[in-house]
This record gives C-alpha cells, structure tokens and sequence, in this order.
C-alpha cells in the first residue's frame, strides 16, 4: 500500500517567517522604523494566551514591534471599541488583531468593523471579505492563505482542479472557497447540512477540512491521490496516559494510505497561520507607508 506523503507546515512556516524578516529588514531600512502588530486579548483562556505568547515570540523575532493588550472577561464593549480606535490612530501599529471568540455580550461583527480595514490584518473586516469576495487586492485571512501557499507549494497550478472546503465559518471556510475560486479551483463548499458528505468528499483533487470536529473526515471519503489540508484544532482526551493531544478533522492515519499529501495536527495549517500573520502585517504596513509590495511576499 502506498503511503501518501505528509505536509511539513512547520518547515514552510519557517522559512515564510525567514522572508518576512527579510521584508522587515528592508522596510525598516526605507521608514527609520519597524512593523508593528497590536494584538487584543479578552478573558483568560488558557489556549488563547499561550497562543497570543507564541504570536509575540515570533513578531519579535522576524525584527517587528509587538503591542500586547489584555482585557478582563467583564470589559464593556464600548470600552474595547475605545481601545480598537486609540490603536487606529497609533502610527506605530500596522495591524490589528482581536483574539476570537470575544465574550458573549461583546458584539464581534461590531467590534471587528471598527478596525481599521488598513489595519486589518486578519482579513475578517467586510470591506477586505468584500474586496477578496470580488477579486480585489485585500488582507486576506491568515489560515485560508496559509493553505493556498502549501497546496500551490504541493500542486503547482490548481486551476480547473476541484476543491471541498467542509465548513462555511466567516474565518476559515467562506474565505477558503473565494480563495479557490480565485485560483481557477471548481469549489464546493459543505456544511453540516450536507447530504452524504462522504461522497461530495470523494469527488474532489483538494479537500480542505474546517469544521472543528475530531476525526470526522474519514480516510476512505479520500479519493486517490487527493491532497488534503487539515485545519482543525481539537484538543482531545488521550485515554492511554489520561493527558490530552491534538487532533485535525480528518483521520489521518486512515487518510494517508489514500491522499497524495496530507498536512499534519499539529504541524501543519496552524504554523502557517502564525506565519501568514506576520507576512499581513508587514504588507500592512508596506501599504500604509505608501510602499510597494516586498517581494516574495
Ligand atoms: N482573531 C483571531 N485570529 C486568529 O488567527 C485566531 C484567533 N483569533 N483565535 C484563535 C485561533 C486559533 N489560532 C491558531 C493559530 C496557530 C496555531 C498553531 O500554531 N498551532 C500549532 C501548535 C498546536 C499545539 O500544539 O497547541 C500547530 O498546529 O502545530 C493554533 C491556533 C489562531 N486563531
């Protein structure tokens, strides 16, 4: 049985950040200053802070300035939408990024439109969704480019291929499917709503999983020699030593005797993610010094 071969996000990662650096070098060299990316942490939670650490290690590390704001769970929407226009109005902030899920009595969409579209470097404010929706330059959202750049890495030219992104979320999914479709990909997106999912599954060259459900792609849903992009993050109770581990949406065990390549939980979309953030924020702030696009990025 052949065994298909297994995305090294991790590595791409890397070297997209070695890029970013070099863009950093440059714009630094051109301004006299440095990107900066404010980050917008709300609450407590514990996945979330160790996320947001792990963003600011490496802004620091690719040379940009990183701005950390934590809030308590009990701040007041118009509190933070306070804070949202103090950083709108910061010159040393390029981006803007407000950790999601907010708590339940802060209005997202309210707080994610005030961000400055220029500023927007996680792509979720609907003038950039709007501008990627109709094929406009735009900040584009992290994860969904990060998986463009791995499967254009893995397949070349995805035009006339055909791609299930499984998930419709404003974050992952929707911008996905436009991303696809840009690259000439015949796109269908499913959800939970869906009939006979394994089929729909079975028929593209690209599936992208994006529901946050444990292992609910199953292997033989694969159609032979498809490459699939696991962006699920699922934290999951490991019986054998009673800790737990991560795991994607799709059983990879099962898969890779199927696919052509696979990208890894962890190890894959997530690294890229981070790494995409920083290659936004630099492009952000390449824009607002009224600089043209560094290359390679
Ligand atoms: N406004 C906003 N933008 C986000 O981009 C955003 C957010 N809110 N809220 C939370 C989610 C989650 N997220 C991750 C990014 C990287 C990894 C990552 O690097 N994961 C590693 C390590 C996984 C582990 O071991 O914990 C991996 O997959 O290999 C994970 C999760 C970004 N998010």
């Amino acid at each position: 049985m052949t065994i298909g071969k297994i995305i090294d996000g991790k590595a791409f990662a890397a070297t997209l950040r070695d890029t970013v650096g070099e863009g950093v070098a440059g714009f630094v060299e051109a301004t006299g200053r440095k990107p900066g990316l404010a980050v917008v942490l709300v609450g407590e939670d514990p996945a979330s802070s160790v996320y947001v650490r792990s963003k600011g290690k490496m802004t620091v590390a690719a040379g940009m300035e990183s701005f950390e704001f934590k809030r308590p769970d009990s701040i007041g929407e118009e509190d933070l939408l306070d804070l949202i226009e103090e950083l709108n109005h910061d010159e040393r902030v390029d981006g803007i990024l407000v950790q999601l899920p907010l708590p339940g009595h802060i209005d997202e969409a309210a707080v994610i439109g005030a961000i400055d579209p220029a500023k927007d470097v996680d792509g979720f404010h609907v003038v950039n969704s709007g501008k990627l929706a109709t094929g406009q330059e735009a900040l584009v959202p992290c994860t969904p480019l990060g998986c463009i750049m791995l499967l254009k890495d893995e397949l070349g030219d995805l035009s006339g291929l055909e791609a299930v992104v499984v998930g419709r979320s404003n974050i992952v999914g929707k911008p996905m499917a436009a991303l696809l479709l840009a690259e000439s990909c015949t796109v269908t997106i499913a959800h939970s709503r869906t009939r006979d999912l394994a089929s729909v599954v079975h028929r593209a060259d690209i599936v992208v999983a994006a529901v946050g459900r444990a292992e609910m792609v199953k292997g033989e849903w694969i159609k032979p020699g498809a490459t699939v992009i696991d962006v699920g993050i699922n934290r999951v109770a490991d019986t054998e030593d009673g800790k737990s581990r991560i795991v994607g949406d799709v059983a990879t065990a099962e898969a890779l005797a199927h696919v052509r390549a696979i990208t890894p939980v962890p190890g894959g979309v997530g690294p890229m993610t981070i790494a995409v953030l920083l290659r936004n924020t630099l492009v952000a702030a390449h824009a607002r010094a009224g600089l043209a696009k560094p290359a390679g990025l």
